[in-house]
């Protein structure tokens, strides 16, 4: 492995598919524009190759679903192939482009960037405060009321519908995610990684995937109930909207709109649209126990913009700059997708004297971007000021990239700043956090799994494990 220094917009740790001896060593600072996907040729390649993604299994595991789905289409080779569809792991090419470019309109045509989502998402945030009201006072951990609240944002887009905060079923599903990261760790997983053959050994395959099948069973259901209920001259949802393409594309074998591809594409949208934006909203939460004159701040500027009463909206976050350079800040210092999602170059690449060979393993630093002691005043330290010029007034910065960046550039961000904004700002009307008396501080360092974990909060656990417990009961 080497690792590439020094660059102006995004660093990236190169895993050479077969020897380093291609390479050239790096003299100066390079640009890299996100390589891979943006230069990879259209073309003559089959349907077949071109859903086709190698990667190793450390990142399969993580994103596309089940053992016994994806089973059949795995053969050995010094590596893994898989054919993946869906979005986040579709390698580059017709399949991926007409799923997101699907994607995006469809999201757009159910209120993306329109007034009625983000009202959907203060009445959300409405919920989740009565819900942190309910518990009056009292030391919890609000983990997977957060992530429940924020899932729901994504699933009244995708499934047309959203989940009590006491529903079981939904519960034992968002634990499911938190089971899929800590596995990414894991040691059997680190085994496969290295010893693919591992793979076939009878047991190792269910255990890895085990998490995954349990949420692509839950998505099944839901695909299911809405084939059963489908009208053509109504779109409830995503899902709906996607049955429509499918039945407008029957015939055509180079359709990207087959079932699987629904299945995976759901796949993709409940799971980045879950976890990302719910473990920021735990970091930043985390963060104003940490520095209560921050939190002091955020709240005195929602008085003076929004007050107590009235709810926040997007139109706010013009008029507040600290707010929004906090909420900023939390996505740089979280930074919790320091190596974005692999890619791969689909063909030989020459960038500034380097030469990538042709699939290459890609993994792009983004840490390195959103750490760079070059361009923030404070890297290691949570500064909200790093977002604010000298008035006072929110400055955007280019180093700013926690959604990575290109062709590839996370499908969800426009949803997520919503998100993100309106929950803080909403939380912070309402409440103040602080760390409980008897407690000691928590750690503002990560736990690292696929995407970055916040730290357990002591005085919190204790009441989120009876809590959890008499949820799931
Ligand atoms: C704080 C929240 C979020 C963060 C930090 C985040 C970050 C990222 C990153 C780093 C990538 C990889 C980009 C690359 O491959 O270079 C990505 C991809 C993606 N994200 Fe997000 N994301 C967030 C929220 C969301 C939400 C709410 C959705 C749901 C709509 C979403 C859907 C996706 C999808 C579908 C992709 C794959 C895009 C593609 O390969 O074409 N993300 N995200």
């Amino acid at each position: 492995m080497r690792v590439l220094p020094s660059f102006q917009v995004c660093r990236a740790i190169v895993v050479p598919k077969q020897d380093s001896g291609s390479f050239t060593e790096p003299t100066t600072n390079h640009f890299v524009p996100l390589l891979p996907n943006d230069q990879t040729p259209e073309g003559n390649e089959s349907h077949e190759q071109n859903i086709s993604y190698k990667i190793k299994i450390a990142y399969n595991f993580h994103i596309t679903g089940s053992f016994k789905f994806v089973s059949s289409l795995l053969s050995y080779d010094s590596g893994l192939f898989l054919t993946i569809k869906g979005v986040v792991m579709a390698r580059y090419g017709q399949s991926w482009k007409d799923v997101r470019r699907f994607s995006l309109s469809t999201l757009r045509d159910l209120g993306l960037g329109k007034k009625s989502l983000a009202e959907r998402v203060t009445e959300e945030a409405g919920f989740l405060c009565s819900a942190f009201k309910s518990k009056g006072g009292r030391p919890f951990n609000p983990h997977l009321m957060i992530n429940n609240a924020v899932s729901n944002v994504i699933c009244s887009i995708v499934f047309g519908d959203r989940f009590e905060y006491d529903d079981k079923n939904f519960l034992k599903v968002l634990t499911l995610f938190e089971e899929i990261l800590k596995a990414s760790t894991g040691i059997l997983t680190q085994l496969t990684n290295v010893i693919p053959t591992l793979i076939h050994v009878p047991g190792v395959a269910s255990e890895l995937f085990r998490a995954q099948d349990n949420i692509f069973t839950f998505l099944r259901g839901i695909i299911t109930e809405h084939k059963a209920t489908w009208d053509p001259n109504l779109k409830r949802d995503f899902i709906d909207a996607f049955l429509e393409e499918v039945e407008k594309t029957k015939g055509d074998p180079n359709s990207a709109f087959c079932e699987i591809n629904l299945l995976m594409t759901v796949g993709d949208l409940f799971t980045a649209g879950t976890e990302t934006t719910s473990t920021t909203l735990r970091f930043g939460l985390l963060y104003m126990m940490l520095y209560p004159d921050i939190q002091n701040r955020v709240q005195e500027e929602i008085d003076q913009v929004i007050g107590r009463e009235r709810k926040p909206t997007m139109d706010d976050r013009a008029n507040m700059p600290y707010t929004n350079a906090v909420v900023h800040e939390i996505q740089r210092y979280s930074d919790i997708i320091p190596l974005g999602v692999p890619h791969k170059t689909s063909r030989d690449t020459d960038i500034n004297g380097f030469f990538i060979p042709k699939d290459t393993l890609l993994m792009f630093n983004l840490s390195s971007v959103l750490k760079d002691e070059s361009v923030w005043a404070r890297p290691y330290q949570f500064y909200p000021e790093h977002f604010l010029d000298a008035d006072g007034q929110f400055i955007k910065r280019d180093a700013f990239m926690p959604f990575s960046a290109g062709r590839r550039i996370c499908l969800g961000e426009q949803l997520a700043r919503m998100e993100l904004f309106l929950f803080f700002t909403t939380f912070l009307q309402q409440f103040t956090f602080f760390i409980p008396r008897d407690q000691p501080r928590p750690m503002d360092g990560l736990i690292i799994a696929f995407i970055l974990e916040t730290p357990p909060i002591k005085g919190e656990n204790t009441m989120n494990e009876d809590w959890e417990e008499e949820q799931l009961r």
